[in-house]
């Protein structure tokens, strides 16, 4: 069987794949993205195919790949760049239907760790002081200079307490955060432990001084973060989004942190990615951006890739995945 891998893949994840003896292996032997025809051209003909959330799977992927294409494995828990509606049309279409593996749960600390570092950063304005060091803005101690929030004693409203949500809670707490509400879909027995409140998301954006976003991308969420969502935030809020960049209206958002609407933004994810180096985002000083490294941990990397590697190769052969996205 055939498997094309669309990024260079190291260490246990290529050895499991290699060493296998059920697929031959290939891959775009690059750090950097294949190009869209490039794609197109090297998924003909494969069984299985290895995907990062930067390669867009859609019907036309599918069409290029033909019938043998068993099996998607996707390096990441987010899956908002595999068009599901074009794979199930597929399903229907060939009956036998195409399983998909991801790779959730493995990445959760890192990406709640980064997610408190971020927090930290923007609201505490750390790239700004580290700025000023630099470049001789720190005259002296000034009793005003410098100063942000702190997390003591307030109010952390997150959006979309799932695995990640949760995470992020629970290492959020013991910096003495007095409330923690959450909104989403429904509210969540597992909520208890972290004293979580389930209220709706006009409560959440007015009470809180921290808002956190850990949902998912979906046609529900996309654009949730817009104007109406920021005239509802406190002024002296801050805002923080680790899950994907199309859950915020980017324009609207600027408004926001330029008019003082709100008070800071933390961004690990932005649309597009990357955001162009002369993006408006990127001249506000109360606004922090990372080129999306939630789960770049170097340990949590290789298992990403060693589970994706199984979810592959238990699709070829048609066994149970560690982790399947059942759809
Ligand atoms: O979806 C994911 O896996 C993250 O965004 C990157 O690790």
């Amino acid at each position: 069987m055939k498997v094309f891998l669309t990024r260079r893949i190291s260490g246990e994840g290529i050895k499991i794949l290699q060493t296998s003896g059920v697929c031959e292996v290939s891959m775009w032997d690059s750090d950097e993205p294949l190009p869209r025809a490039e794609l197109l051209k090297r998924v003909q003909g494969v069984d299985g195919l290895l995907c990062l959330l930067s390669d867009k799977i859609d019907a036309e992927v599918l069409d290029a790949a033909g019938p043998k294409l068993k099996v998607i494995s996707t390096l990441s828990v987010g899956y908002d760049h595999l068009v599901m509606e074009e794979l199930k049309c597929l399903y229907c279409l060939f009956i036998s239907g195409i399983r998909v593996g991801y790779t959730p749960d493995v990445l959760t600390d890192a990406t709640a760790e980064l997610t408190v570092a971020l927090l930290l950063a923007t609201a505490r304005r750390l790239p700004e002081g580290i700025e000023e060091v630099k470049n001789g803005g720190w005259s002296s101690w000034k009793p005003l200079w410098m100063c942000g929030y702190g997390l003591s004693g307030s109010t952390v409203g997150i959006v979309g307490l799932g695995r990640i949500g949760m995470a992020i809670a629970r290492r959020l707490l013991p910096f003495g955060v007095q409330r923690l509400l959450y909104s989403g879909r429904t509210a969540k027995a597992e909520a208890a432990e972290v004293k979580g409140e389930f209220v709706p998301l006009d409560t959440l954006l007015a009470e809180s001084d921290f808002i956190v976003i850990s949902c998912s991308l979906t046609p529900e969420t996309q654009g949730m973060c817009n104007k109406e969502f920021f005239s509802k935030m406190k002024n002296t809020a801050v805002f923080v989004n680790s899950s994907r960049g199309a859950v915020v209206n980017q324009e609207e958002l600027y408004q926001a942190l330029a008019t003082g609407q709100i008070a800071a933004a933390g961004l690990d994810v932005t649309t597009p990615e990357p955001l162009p180096t002369d993006h408006p985002l990127l001249t506000l000083q109360n606004c922090v951006v990372l080129p999306h490294v939630g789960s770049a941990t170097y340990s949590t990397r290789g298992i990403m890739m060693g589970l994706a590697a199984r979810n592959l190769l238990a699709g070829l052969q048609g066994t149970a995945m560690p982790s399947e996205l059942h759809y």
